[in-house]
């Protein structure tokens, strides 16, 4: 049984596709084999930020369904750099390059995208449903049913919030280079993902700085997860909230670049019939093949793993080293 160690932007994954197997894992396994295989100590490979499920579709319209594993084992509606590299997976095994993924809240158009450097392919995902409303995300705020660039001043008294759901939790604020790098993105995110009075399923935090006309950096500390290089949902929730609170600088139906601590990404958000929908396009790497017995995977024993390394790396470090050095935010590797 193959598996395989994939990134959008540095954001780490293991891909299983559970087709594959003669017996699925129960949900009670894959929450062991992704906390096991994800973690830094315990895991292959440094660990991920998560593991990303494929199954067969519920229904017909869509070629096969995604389901997220972060790294603590909890459950997530979407994965914007996985879904790209679920997109690449599932575009080899049926060969097409369009197609629709199922997933928890919604079937998403995907398809294939130009390179973004040599040995580097990208793919296109359609991010939605979106939602502003608290119950949606949800979130308590005594004075905002939505939230849109509105002060929280019991989060931090001197930023501004929008919250939005991709359809996974966001929270996002605007903030200059030296608050993006400060620790305040840190300890928010912890407090927000510990029993906290506002957000009582966690949520995915980015502070975002704008660096011009549809340009922006951001950082995300993941729920579930803690830093990571990037976050799919998170820079795609990020560009329909600049859009929204700063036109002049974020346009809709534009392509806006999305730098992060992993790459960069584009987006292009739109507004159709009052609906909103966000387009993320980024890389869809595959680092490794691992091969793993059926027996071993459902016992999540780690310990009998061939692993293969591509040169995929190589040349998507190739492409990062080319891109402009902004905020030197590590890369985790
Ligand atoms: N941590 C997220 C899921 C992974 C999202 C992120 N990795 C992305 O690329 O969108 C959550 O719990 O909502």
């Amino acid at each position: 049984m193959q598996i395989d160690k994939v990134h959008g932007s540095e954001n780490h994954f293991f891909l299983l596709d559970q087709t594959q197997l003669q017996t699925k894992l129960t949900d009670q396994e894959l929450i062991n084999f992704a906390t096991k295989i994800t973690n830094p100590q315990t895991g292959l490979l440094q660990g991920a930020d998560g593991v990303l499920v494929i199954d067969e579709p519920t229904h017909e319209t869509a070629l096969a369904q995604m389901r997220v594993i972060n790294a603590d084992g909890s459950e997530a509606s979407m994965c914007g750099n996985g879904l790209r590299t679920v997109s690449r997976y599932l575009s080899k095994k049926f060969q097409v390059d369009q197609f629709k993924v199922q997933t928890l809240n919604a079937d998403l158009k995907v398809s294939k995208a130009k390179d973004f450097a040599p040995n580097v392919p990208a793919f296109s995902v359609e991010i939605s449903p979106v939602s502003f409303d608290a119950e949606k995300l949800p979130f308590h705020n005594a004075n905002h049913q939505q939230l849109v660039d509105e002060p929280w001043p019991e989060l931090l008294p001197e930023l501004k919030f929008t919250a939005l759901a991709v359809p996974n939790p966001h929270l996002i604020s605007f903030v200059s280079a030296e608050e993006l790098a400060s620790d305040d993105l840190g300890t928010l995110g912890k407090r927000l993902n510990e029993p906290n009075p506002y957000f009582p399923d966690g949520v995915n935090v980015s502070f975002a700085e704008i660096l011009g006309q549809n340009k922006l950096f951001v950082r995300t500390f993941e729920r579930g997860v803690g830093f990571t290089n990037a976050c799919g949902t998170g820079m795609s929730a990020t560009s329909l909230a600049f859009a929204l609170t700063h036109p002049d600088e974020g346009q809709f139906d534009q392509e806006i670049t999305v730098y992060n601590p992993g790459g960069l990404v584009k987006t292009n958000v739109h507004k159709r019939n009052g609906i909103y929908d966000i387009d993320l396009i980024g890389n869809a790497t595959v680092t490794h093949h691992l091969e793993i017995s059926e027996a071993d995977l459902h016992a999540a024993k780690l310990t009998d793993v061939q692993i293969n390394k591509t040169d995929e790396e190589t040349s998507y470090q190739k492409f990062v080293t080319q891109l402009p050095k902004i905020n030197n935010i590590s890369v985790k590797s």
